[in-house]
């Protein structure tokens, strides 16, 4: 991480036995890898889990001195890939990543690690990003689990439970010689909780030490004919093996009257807001105490038979709540329900929604439904007797502005779409293809511009069938970032277009870091990295990959550049396609290095300027087209007060970075020469101060004269 600071969460890494942490999940999680033996990490970042990798990229020395390697790996395969350093050896290996685009990217390597199986405990730590604060698609790690024969644990969102997990996981890993994924919800990585910390352990075994007395084993190797043993051994040694470790560890937890004659099956990560929702129902403490009879799974994967039927035994209604879909557990349940003939009644979705994130007030309607059908006598009086309409809740999200993700203040992306967007006013639409990352904003107004995206570093290949046979003809245009280009984008984008002599236009947008998971550095980040190579560029790559035409913008600020270059592109004759790198620096990354050197600077009495726009009200018509073109958030508008205008004018409000893109687009789209700029400068030298001195008294004389003549309203 380039520009940002992880040394407190770092120093936390470093507790001893019998401290306090107190912290975040997705940290606790963090910290106890360490505590674990872990011997290597790896990982791709991605919200939610992009923490644990940024401070352990922070934490080189403790990692050092333990003998723990970790690496931020180029994407979700590869660090899955890495995890067969546990396959021979008995050491514990701990990946990480975003799911389940992760897991998606993954599965290649999931498949083959779940096939031959582990030694060493691997435990996969998924981000699972599901429900109402997500940014992907809407899927379930838990297929992937069930298809892979991967264990799946989810832990209840608190912090001892969480670490606890950690330790199960390797545990359940080596016992069952499966890897084990650990499923952190969104809400999970971000409770905020405290656990006390045990001693950070140096791994049993360290990578150099398998380097050195290398191992093989050839039935761990998926290739025939073991790969046909594999599934048999995963059946009838490794299953059995996870059942007995899930049940002897008392991995899955009961709570409750175990009498009570209605129940409620969980999945771990559903307890606290399954509780909070009791609790407003009058059916528990905020501490949990209840009298309602739960099993709480914190292992999803397997379920163990034994344990459901035993649960369910003698009760008259059970309840599955099992946020996502499909609802694989209830129908594991039903099933297993189905053929020991028992008779309770299974309730879970149709009672519960579908599909999306179970919140408070979703589970809180669900219960009450349940409850009121089959344990009546059981809710509170004010719930059995409802006999006044609650008070409704008035619906306001007409009135309120909708805020749409784009792109920060000073983007340097936002000219290249101003740019396309330009291009298209010129040369008529085109099919346009869109990539994962901060650009995929652009599929939002003002811009507009963009019609699928169909994975990380993937844009310039969703455009490969769109290939146009009249050669004078309209071709495609494609995004990708500099973060999706390493991730997989440099072959399966690039390269899939030069073999297939796609004649299609690729831009690749480099802010130089891996922006929208955190700002991480690539391999192409212009930062020096002491414990990464940094600086490989990426015209190189593509020159590489066989690119013939490549064109380098170093200053995406400058529109009308960038507007002709694309331009150029659509209509060169030249063969195979046509990639314009777009290249300036993250304008979040950029403030976060910038603004404290330069606060400091001026507090030391330097010199110091800062660039700042602004628009003239008096030129301003008031159309509104900077807008249309920008998008920028310190872009708005501001009433003149003059009964004469009836439109607000353009205004750029104190969150201007001075990027100078509205400038350069009102430049290149011929707009406007209503913007000014200015330079704020502390600490001016002296002659600087005398010059605005005389120039502000020539001003206010000037503003005199033309206020003494103006017609005012009263
Ligand atoms: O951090 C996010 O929100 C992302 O979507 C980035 C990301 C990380 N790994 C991926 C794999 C496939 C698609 C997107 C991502």
């Amino acid at each position: 991480m380039a520009e940002r600071s992880f040394a407190k969460e770092v120093k936390k890494l470093k507790m001893g036995a019998g401290e306090t942490f107190r912290g975040e999940g997705i940290l606790a999680v963090t910290k106890a890898l360490l505590e674990n033996g872990v011997g290597y990490v790896g990982g791709y970042q991605g919200s939610p889990i992009s923490h644990l990798m940024d401070v352990l990229a922070d934490a080189q020395e403790i990692l050092g001195e333990l003998g723990v390697h970790f690496e931020a790996s180029a994407n979700e395969a590869t660090a899955t890939a890495m995890l067969a350093a546990s396959v021979h050896y008995p050491i514990r290996g701990a990946v990480t990543f975003k799911s389940t685009v992760g897991t998606n990217v993954a599965s290649d390597a999931l498949a083959n690690l779940a096939s031959g199986g582990v030694t060493g405990g691997a435990l996969i730590i998924v981000g699972e990003d599901y429900g109402e604060g997500s940014s992907i698609m809407q899927e379930r790690t838990h297929a992937f689990a069930m298809k892979s024969q991967v264990w799946l644990l989810d832990p209840r969102p608190n912090l001892p439970s969480i670490v606890k997990a950690v330790g199960d996981g390797f545990e359940l890993s080596e016992a069952s010689n499966t890897p084990v994924m650990l499923q952190m919800r969104i809400r999970s990585c971000h409770v905020y909780g405290q656990f006390t910390a045990s001693n950070n352990r140096p791994p049993s075994m360290t990578v150099s030490e398998a380097l050195e007395n290398p191992r093989r084993d050839l039935t761990r190797i998926v290739l025939p004919p073991a790969t046909y043993l594999h599934e048999e051994e995963k059946l009838t040694r490794r299953w059995p093996a996870a059942e007995r470790f899930i049940l002897e560890r008392g991995i899955n937890e009961r709570f409750g009257d175990p009498a009570s004659r209605i129940g409620i099956i969980l999945q771990g990560g559903m307890y606290n807001t399954l509780i909070r929702a009791l609790n407003r129902l009058g059916l528990a403490s905020i501490y949990g105490d209840t009298q309602i009879d739960m099993l709480c799974l914190n292992a999803v994967y397997p379920l163990v038979e034994g344990q459901i039927l035993d649960f369910c035994e003698g009760k008259d209604a059970v309840l599955i709540v099992e946020e996502g879909q499909p609802n694989f557990i209830e129908q594991a349940i039903g099933h297993m329900l189905y053929k020991a003939g028992a008779r309770v009644i299974l309730q879970g979705k149709g009672m519960l929604p579908m599909g999306g994130e179970y919140n408070g007030q979703v589970l809180v309607d669900a219960l009450g439904l349940f409850l009121e059908t089959h344990a009546p006598e059981l809710l509170p009086v004010a719930k059995q007797a409802v006999n006044e309409p609650a008070t409704p809740i008035p619906d306001i999200s007409a009135k309120l502005p909708s805020r749409p993700p784009g792109f920060c203040t000073g983007c340097p992306e936002r000219p290249i779409f101003a740019a396309t967007k330009l291009v298209q006013e010129e040369l008529g639409p085109h099919h346009i293809s869109s990539d994962i990352g901060c650009h995929l904003f652009s599929i939002m107004p003002p811009f507009d511009i963009g019609a699928t995206t169909m994975g990380y570093g993937l844009g310039p290949a969703s455009a490969a069938a769109l290939r146009n046979k009249d050669p004078k003809g309209k071709r495609s245009i494609s995004f990708v970032g500099d973060g999706g280009f390493w991730h997989n984008g440099l072959t399966s984008s690039i390269g899939n277009a030069v073999f297939n002599k796609n004649d299609g236009v690729i831009v690749i947008v480099d802010n130089f870091y891996s922006s929208a998971t955190g700002g991480q550095d690539i391999l192409s980040s212009r930062a020096d990295n002491p414990t990464k190579t940094t600086q490989n560029p990426i015209i190189d790559a593509v020159k590489g990959m066989g690119v013939n035409w490549v064109r380098q913008i170093d200053r995406t600020y400058d529109v009308t550049l960038m507007r002709d270059t694309m331009k150029e592109a659509l209509a060169s004759d030249a063969e195979g396609p046509k990639v314009i790198i777009a290249s300036s620096e993250c304008m979040l990354n950029k403030q976060r290095r910038e603004k404290p050197l330069l606060a400091r600077a001026a507090r030391d009495g330097k010199r110091v300027v800062k660039p700042r726009f602004g628009v003239d009200e008096d030129i301003c018509t008031g159309d509104h087209a900077c807008m249309r073109l920008s998008g920028c958030p310190s872009l708005s508008v501001k009433d003149t007060g003059d009964p004469l205008r009836d439109d607000p004018v353009a205004s750029i409000d104190q969150s201007c970075v001075g990027c100078g893109n509205c400038g350069e687009v009102a430049d290149a789209a011929v707009l406007c020469p209503s913007f000014w700029q200015a330079e704020l400068v502390s600490n001016p030298t002296r002659g600087e101060s005398r010059l605005a001195r005389f120039a502000q008294r020539i001003i206010t004389r000037l503003q005199a004269r033309r206020e003494a003549s103006r017609i005012v309203f009263q």
